[in-house]
């Protein structure tokens, strides 16, 4: 290397001659020049190695992009290695191993979930499985709602008895008439018609543990995860039996086929036949009844509804005058009610409301009363409480059309 001049005193004595002068500032600018020089080299091979470092980060930019885009599957690690780790895939249940990066690395441990890609290379790891199936699946021991609290649709009731409740109770009468009780009951109608509260309600008077499934929680996960929490549903519910599983928005997972051929219709579809086949197995599953519910029934795929699946259908309506009555004198039973107040007049003045809708009425003419310093609710209360509640699901509308 050639030597540094760093110092910026003159390379020669005061009284050197003007000669010797001129030759060592000579001497001086040589190396200097050298120096210059040599620092150039190196900052055109540093700049040549930016470029290739630049291009390097855009190539693994693009590639990071790509994986996070192509569809992910879920695994469970099995074993950590020192050659890598080896997972198992959802679904298909393959081992495979595969590497990791050292920061990933710390966090997985053996049974730890992980989102792979399609060459099977862990992305990132999951919430715990547990946190999944709790968020999917609400396990009620015994749910608080009875046939009592269920107001204007008695028929509803009665096939949905028949249907759940006779097979629970007396399965022998099936087997002595000689005829499969039906597979399940699809509950559809509009929102707040109380078809949940059926679910709940038969669970309840037939001792069973009720078990929630929401059919949009299932829809928008990772590959393979579906299906599983499916299987997982009918495990769960075989350790709790008698179980009634309730299957709330149905069509989320049975939707009539799309043309579009993305992997998330192709996820919808596996998640749905896991279902089905879970049901065409299900003379074996003991005393486990299903009830599914939609507010959407135009929507779904008719191969839900074939014999031995969904078999009973049953529609839950709005309710009538008579079953508005019912459901405001079910709703203030425990209320404080002023001599005024006349529910007929209520039911009339209401319109097709729903039974939540009556629910909802009844909560706010009680916040009126207290608002208003009383305990007692008055006729009055309802009639405002009812005008509030119109005036919001207006502009409720006027939000979703302004949005749609
Ligand atoms: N027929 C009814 N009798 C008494 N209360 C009712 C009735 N229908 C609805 N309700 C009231 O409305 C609430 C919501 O009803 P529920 O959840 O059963 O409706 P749903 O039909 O399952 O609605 P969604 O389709 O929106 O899930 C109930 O908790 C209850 O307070």
């Amino acid at each position: 290397m050639t030597d540094t001049v760093d110092d910026v005193d003159m390379p020669y004595e005061d009284d050197t001659s003007q000669q010797e002068k001129i030759e060592s500032l000579q001497e001086r600018l040589e190396v200097l020049e050298g120096q210059n020089e040599e620092m150039r080299d190196k900052l055109l091979d540093a700049n040549a190695e930016n470029n290739k470092y630049q291009q390097k980060l855009e190539r693994l930019t693009h590639e990071n992009k790509k994986l996070k885009q192509s569809p992910l599957f879920v695994a469970t690690v099995q074993e950590m290695t020192d050659d890598g780790v080896v997972i198992k895939q959802h679904g298909n249940n393959q081992e495979a191993l595969t590497e990791v990066t050292d920061e990933l690395r710390s966090e997985l441990e053996p049974d730890s979930r992980v989102a792979v890609n399609n060459s099977l290379s862990i992305v990132k790891s999951l919430d715990d499985e547990t946190d999944v199936r709790a968020r999917v699946m609400q396990v009620d021991q015994s749910p608080e709602v009875t046939y009592a609290d269920i107001g204007g649709i008695e028929e509803q009731m009665d096939e949905v008895r028949e249907t759940v409740e006779m097979p629970l109770e007396h399965p022998e009468m099936f087997e002595d008439v000689g005829i499969d009780p039906p597979s399940g009951v699809l509950l559809h109608g509009p929102p707040g018609t109380g078809k949940t509260m059926l679910a709940k309600a038969v669970a309840n008077e037939t001792d069973a543990t009720f078990i929630k499934m929401a059919g949009s929680e299932l829809v928008h996960k990772f590959i393979g995860e579906g299906s599983k929490l499916v299987r997982d549903l009918f495990e769960l519910a075989r350790q709790h039996e008698p179980a009634v599983i309730f299957i709330d928005e149905i069509d989320a997972i049975a939707a009539k086929r799309t043309d579009s051929k993305t992997s998330g219709d192709a996820e919808v579809q596996r998640t749905m036949m896991q279902l089905l086949s879970e049901m065409d197995g299900f003379d074996e599953r003991g005393e486990i009844r299903i009830i599914a519910a939609t507010n959407r029934f135009d929507m779904l795929d008719r191969a839900i509804l074939r014999p031995g699946r969904f078999d009973r259908l049953i529609e839950v309506p709005k309710p009538d005058y008579e079953g508005r009555v019912q459901i405001f004198k079910i709703h203030t039973r425990n209320m404080n009610l002023s001599d005024d107040v006349d529910f007929e007049v209520l039911a009339d003045e209401a319109g097709e409301v729903s039974g939540a809708d009556v629910k909802a009425i009844t909560t706010e003419a009680g916040m009126f009363a207290i608002r208003d310093d009383r305990t007692e609710v008055q006729m009055d209360d309802f009639r405002n409480a009812w005008e509030k509640i119109e005036a919001e699901e207006e502009e409720d509308e006027d939000v979703s059309k302004t949005f749609a």
